[in-house]
């Protein structure tokens, strides 16, 4: 049964992810995820690749606690994930489309999930120059989503999803759309505030080099139904420079998660 623990000196009280023998089956009787078990520990950069059905997107469902999950143990930072979803904002979303809201600004957009929250405008203020600052874009506080290339209204999406301090990311093939040196650009900057900001990332790709690149470890999927195949290990040090995308290390682990694709 793979698992993500790190190893024994690295162990917190509770990892941010826990799952033990998960399962998901829909109300049509499809069996989406079986028997999953993993733990995921604070500061981790999960990637969970597979092809197009292997659940990886039932898998962030559950665990963000959109969908509940049919059989098995599941705690997010140890709550369930309705109650850590809820009463909480430690759990941020980015998805591949930026959502953005059309009509307000680039800083309006930011400061949307500050809203409801019980923070001065001053305060959602400066978290949201805070992130923005962060992902290149304090020049374009006052830009509408329309005026913005698609690299930056990702940009916007990721600032959005910082400006709540999460302590757990999850982001659903967030660069699919972008092209590649966009995706790359963006990859580097998104590995930059993870180690500065020290939270845990779940990141959904199709791409394994991606995944090579971002990852500490990556979850391998098969299909029919959708299970984790294998976690394999990246375990090269950070930051990532660009000489990594071109070295044997590099290329060995991505030939790994390829075979381990295949079975
Ligand atoms: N609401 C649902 N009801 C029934 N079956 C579903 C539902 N949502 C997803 N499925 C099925 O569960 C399986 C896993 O779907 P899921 O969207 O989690 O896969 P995925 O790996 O994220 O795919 P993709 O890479 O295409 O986004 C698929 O066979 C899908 O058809």
């Amino acid at each position: 049964m793979p698992t993500l623990t790190k190893p024994k000196e690295h162990n917190r009280e509770r990892p941010v992810v826990f799952m033990e023998n998960v399962s998901k089956i829909y109300p049509n009787g499809k069996t989406a995820v079986q028997n999953v078990s993993l733990e995921i520990e604070e500061g981790e950069f999960i990637s969970f690749v597979g092809p197009s059905g292997c659940g990886k997107s039932t898998i962030f469902n559950m665990i963000s606690g959109i969908i509940e999950h049919s059989v098995g143990k599941l705690e997010i930072l140890g709550t369930t994930p309705t109650l850590a979803r809820q009463q909480s904002t430690d759990v941020s979303f980015v998805f591949q489309e930026p959502t953005l809201l059309p009509w307000r600004s680039v800083l309006d957009n930011v400061m949307l999930p500050l809203e409801f929250r019980n923070v001065t405008k001053q305060e959602k203020l400066e978290k949201a120059h805070h992130v923005l600052k962060m992902v290149g874009l304090s020049e374009y506080t006052k830009a509408l989503p329309r005026e913005l290339s698609g690299g930056m209204k990702m940009r916007v999406s990721i600032a959005r999803a910082l400006v709540s301090k999460p302590k757990l990311l999850l982001m659903d093939e967030p660069f699919g759309a972008l092209d590649e040196i966009t995706r790359q650009n963006l990859q580097s900057e998104l590995l930059r505030i993870w180690e500065t900001e020290k939270m845990t990332v779940l990141f959904i790709t199709h791409n394994v080099f991606e995944a090579v690149y971002l990852s500490t470890k990556i979850a391998v999927m098969t299909p029919s139904p959708g299970k984790v195949e294998s976690v394999v290990e990246v375990p090269l040090p950070f930051p990532r420079n660009e000489d990594f995308r071109t070295s044997h290390q590099f290329s060995d682990i991505a030939a790994k998660v390829s075979q381990d694709l295949k079975f």
